[in-house]
């Protein structure tokens, strides 16, 4: 058996745009019927989600049924918790709050086994198909999509050096703490913060990377696919479930 193809990555790298869902409620039965809609990829939050690395295997088993790639964000930038992500299976990780080049250059090196990197070697994890594939060790470092998210203003003045770092192959825009860090708590629709966010997309394509960034509803996400960015989250399903609620209430009531 072989170890499993990345197609995210593949398929980022050969130019294409990727249509996402951001998941934060972490159930295994939302993430199987959202994978099988279509999208491109899913997002499993662990940041700001109640769920522990345990709980994101099942997601993960979920998702694998569709469509949908699954990219994981690990709570922080910490190897600990790469190591684990990578040992469920998970092949794209976004990396969260990256704010320089160091910072990026470890989170590759987590991802990678030595003497490439300070993976943890194990033998029969999900992510070798419990050791069953013939191949894991060989191709693990090629097939793992390293996506870093860049979330204050000084990490914006060190877009170009975290882009360069080797490994890392997409970088993502958190508007919502990008916005904090502006001074606009909460408003991420600001022009300010908008024009931030074009030259933004801009400057990583200049630097020769892909381009993400999460948007809540599909008018933002077309404007932000129209700039360039090339894996951008059409909402959050959360948001997707409480819309749908307060209409369902609204005309209920009409
Ligand atoms: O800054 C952002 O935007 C993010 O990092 C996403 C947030 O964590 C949150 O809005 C996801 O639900």
């Amino acid at each position: 058996m072989k170890a499993p193809e990345n197609l995210f990555k593949k398929r980022l790298l050969a130019g294409e745009s990727l249509h996402g869902l951001w998941l934060s409620m972490a159930s295994p039965v939302a993430s199987e019927a959202l994978s099988l809609v279509g999208f491109d990829w899913l997002l499993f939050d662990t940041e700001h989600a109640a769920v522990d690395l345990a709980g994101v295997q099942p997601l993960l088993q979920a998702a694998a049924v569709g469509t949908a790639q699954a990219v994981l964000r690990p709570a922080w930038n910490d190897k600990v918790l790469i190591k684990r992500a990578l040992d469920m299976g998970a092949q794209t990780l976004l990396i969260p709050f990256v704010e320089n080049a160091e910072e990026a250059a470890a989170a590759v090196a987590a991802t990678r086994y030595p003497p490439h990197g300070i993976r943890g070697v194990a033998g029969a994890t999900r992510a070798s198909r419990f050791g069953l594939t013939s191949d894991y060790f060989a191709v693990a470092d090629r097939e793992i999509a390293v996506l870093v998210q860049i979330e204050t203003t000084s990490a914006l003045e060190r877009l170009e050096e975290i882009a360069a770092v080797p490994g890392v192959d997409g970088v993502f825009i958190g508007p919502s703490d990008l916005s904090a860090s502006m001074g606009f708590l909460g408003a991420a629709g600001k022009q300010e913060v908008q024009d931030v966010l074009k030259q933004t997309a801009a400057r990583i394509i200049a630097a020769g990377k892909a381009p993400g960034i999460l948007a809540t509803n599909a008018a933002d996400a077309r404007r932000y696919l129209d700039w360039g960015y090339r894996f951008v989250s059409g909402a959050v399903d959360l948001g997707l479930l409480l819309r749908a609620a307060q209409g369902v209430l609204a005309d209920v009531k009409a």
